[in-house]
């Protein structure tokens, strides 16, 4: 818990020390006020006393409330902006820590969890900070020097004041010790609840089409009514609590004033006065010792809370990420777009099985290498290891000769074109989709957007667009269509310039005649760049200079279309499902 205070930057710290000031300040004058009402009361009392004094004294005591009120409004508002700066500062560490996970560690988290633990675990730290500051550092030195104060006054009250803290405390530990699992439980099932609810989100046109609204509702319902019930219970041992608290006071207050009705009754004419002015002040310091200790009870409810949370949260950012950036930015090479496997084999984190075994193959710049095999024969996790979204397990992966591993994964990005199987767009325009992100170079003119629109075949929709290169793309593209957003996703990749396109099953949502015109446009607009192509449609890849068959993450042949035609069986297997025997001939 302690650890995510490091996240604290100076000024907050300053702060802190600032409002620390405050809030002495504010006990201070809070204990003032007995001193003041224990004058008055003797005033009153005394045939010496007069009217002025016991204004003056009543104007003090005003004053400090005051000062006590104005102390505790600076707290509070130092406490805030501390809480909303570090709040800020621990999110974007989050975020930028996310940002540099592989695959690996996003699958190991869960999407849902990282999502909670960005937004629900981060309140909760900040909530602390809000009412610890306030009330953390108030309630020790209040509840102490309340009880200096009172020290010595009589030990029947000073007891009496002790049985009440006595019973509190007790109060308070059953209480924790029933609430405490709970309260570890609750973020779990927070992560459970988001991670139900973006499952229904995401699948609603399916979970329509198959009425699975109650199958979904059904599930829903498990977490729902858990995290309920784990709510009502922890709100329940709450909800004892509080009454609890109220007879403390109520109690302490009648002993004291019972206990002082006995003393004065027994004491001399002379004490009777003393005595009754010291019971007015003393019970006073006790509420303010029983307040200090309700205080801490507060406190005490929070911490588990938010200690589960910051343990969540530092468990992210103390994720030190799998793939490790190497250092070479800038290779001094020739060997400009070439792609080399060298045996390489990959399974994935605590799989047993290798999905790639043993692969090897290369790719010289400007020539097209294909890939192709039965679904789940290992197409996809064979390109996506040359970004690094995942690090190959045996073997090497030379780009331009030179390991992945070595080089700085911006500047391995900046040499990939990537588009992936599913066609990933963001809420923006044509515009910010095509021109995404950085490609190493000056950045991207209108031109380049525009080319890289025509060469993916997409000008056609994008300029029939109501505004055009500057229309609208929501998020994930969902105002487009399949083949749209993949086109959309491919004049990204083309417009970065990249040495080696990466297409993973990129034109499977095109038609066999855009998917023609594409590949046409790519040969002649994109001839320099190495491209490897994932793909199941012979006809995507009968054209290209080498074919890769895969078959249980195996190279089972290695190939020009006729070669592969000739000389393996899996390839003719495929071809044949596809295409009759005169289209192939
Ligand atoms: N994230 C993952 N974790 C564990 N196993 C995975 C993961 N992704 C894929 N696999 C497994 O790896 C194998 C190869 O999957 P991959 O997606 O590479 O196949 P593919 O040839 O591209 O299939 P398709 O043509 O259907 O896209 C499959 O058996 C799959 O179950």
């Amino acid at each position: 818990m302690v650890r995510i205070f490091k996240n604290l930057t100076k000024k907050e710290v300053l702060l802190g020390a600032i409002s620390l000031i405050f809030i002495v300040m504010q006990v201070w004058l809070d204990l003032k006020l007995p001193d003041y009402m224990s004058e008055i009361t003797m005033l009153v009392q005394t045939e010496t006393g007069n009217m002025s004094d016991i204004l003056s004294a009543g104007g003090m005591m005003l004053l400090c409330a005051l000062g006590s009120l104005i102390s505790s409004v600076v707290v509070a508002v130092l406490a805030s902006k501390i809480s909303a700066n570090f709040g800020a500062n621990l999110r974007e560490k989050l975020f930028d820590k996310v940002q540099s996970f592989s695959l690996e560690e996003i699958s190991r988290f869960s999407t849902a969890s990282l999502i909670t633990r960005s937004t629900n675990d981060i309140t909760q730290v900040q909530t602390l900070i809000v009412m610890g500051l306030q009330v953390m550092i108030k309630a020790p030195i209040l509840a102490v020097w309340a009880i200096i104060k009172i020290s010595g006054k009589s030990w029947q009250w000073t007891f009496s004041t002790g049985v009440a803290v006595a019973y509190l405390l007790i109060i308070v530990s059953i209480c924790m010790v029933l609430a405490l699992p709970k309260f570890k439980k609750l973020q779990v099932l927070n992560d459970k609840m988001n991670n139900v609810t973006r499952e229904n989100l995401t699948g609603l046109s399916v979970v329509r089409a198959y009425n699975a609204e109650d199958y979904q509702e059904n599930k829903f319902d498990v977490v729902n009514t858990e995290l309920t019930n784990t709510h009502l219970f922890t709100s329940r041992i709450m909800a004892f609590l509080m009454p609890n608290i109220q007879l403390v006071m109520s109690g302490l207050s009648l002993s004291i004033y019972w206990i002082g009705a006995i003393l004065i009754q027994n004491a001399d004419m002379m004490n009777k006065m003393t005595l009754f002015s010291d019971m007015v002040v003393f019970s006073s310091y006790a509420m303010q010792v029983v307040m200090a200790f309700m205080m801490l009870i507060i406190i005490f409810i929070m911490v588990p809370r938010a200690s589960v949370s910051a343990k969540r949260i530092l468990e992210v950012l103390e994720t030190e990420p799998t793939i490790v950036d190497g250092t070479i930015n800038e290779p001094q090479t020739s060997a400009i777009g070439n792609v080399e496997f060298k045996n390489v084999s990959f399974k994935y984190p605590d799989a047993e099985e290798y999905v790639i075994r043993n692969v090897s193959f290369s790719a010289d710049k400007g020539e097209t290498v294909a890939f192709i095999g039965s679904t789940g024969s290992g197409k996809s996790t064979l390109v996506n290891l040359i970004p690094r979204f995942y690090e190959a397990s045996e073997g090497e992966i030379l780009v331009n000769g030179i390991n992945v591993k070595d080089y700085t994964q911006y500047a391995l990005h900046n040499k990939i074109g990537y588009v992936a199987q599913k066609a990933t767009l963001f809420s923006g325009t044509v515009k910010s989709n095509v021109a995404y992100g950085e490609n190493g170079k000056a950045g991207f003119l209108d031109t380049d957007i525009v080319e890289a629109v025509y060469t993916a075949q997409a000008a056609d929709f994008v300029e029939n667009l109501e505004d055009g290169y500057n229309g609208y793309i929501s998020q994930g593209g969902s105002n487009l269509s399949g083949g749209q957003k993949q086109r959309l996703s491919i004049a990204r990749a083309i417009a970065r310039r990249p040495e080696v396109f990466i297409f993973d099953d990129s034109f499977s949502a095109l038609d066999y005649k855009t998917d023609r015109k594409l590949r046409e446009a790519l040969q002649k607009d994109c001839a320099d760049a190495t491209k490897l192509i994932v793909a199941q449609r012979i006809g995507t890849i009968k054209d290209a200079d080498r074919i890769v068959v895969l078959d249980n993450g195996k190279v089972v042949g290695i190939g020009t279309h006729d070669e592969l035609m000739n000389s393996c069986e899996v390839y003719r297997e495929i071809a044949y499902s596809q295409l009759s025997k005169e289209e192939l001939a």
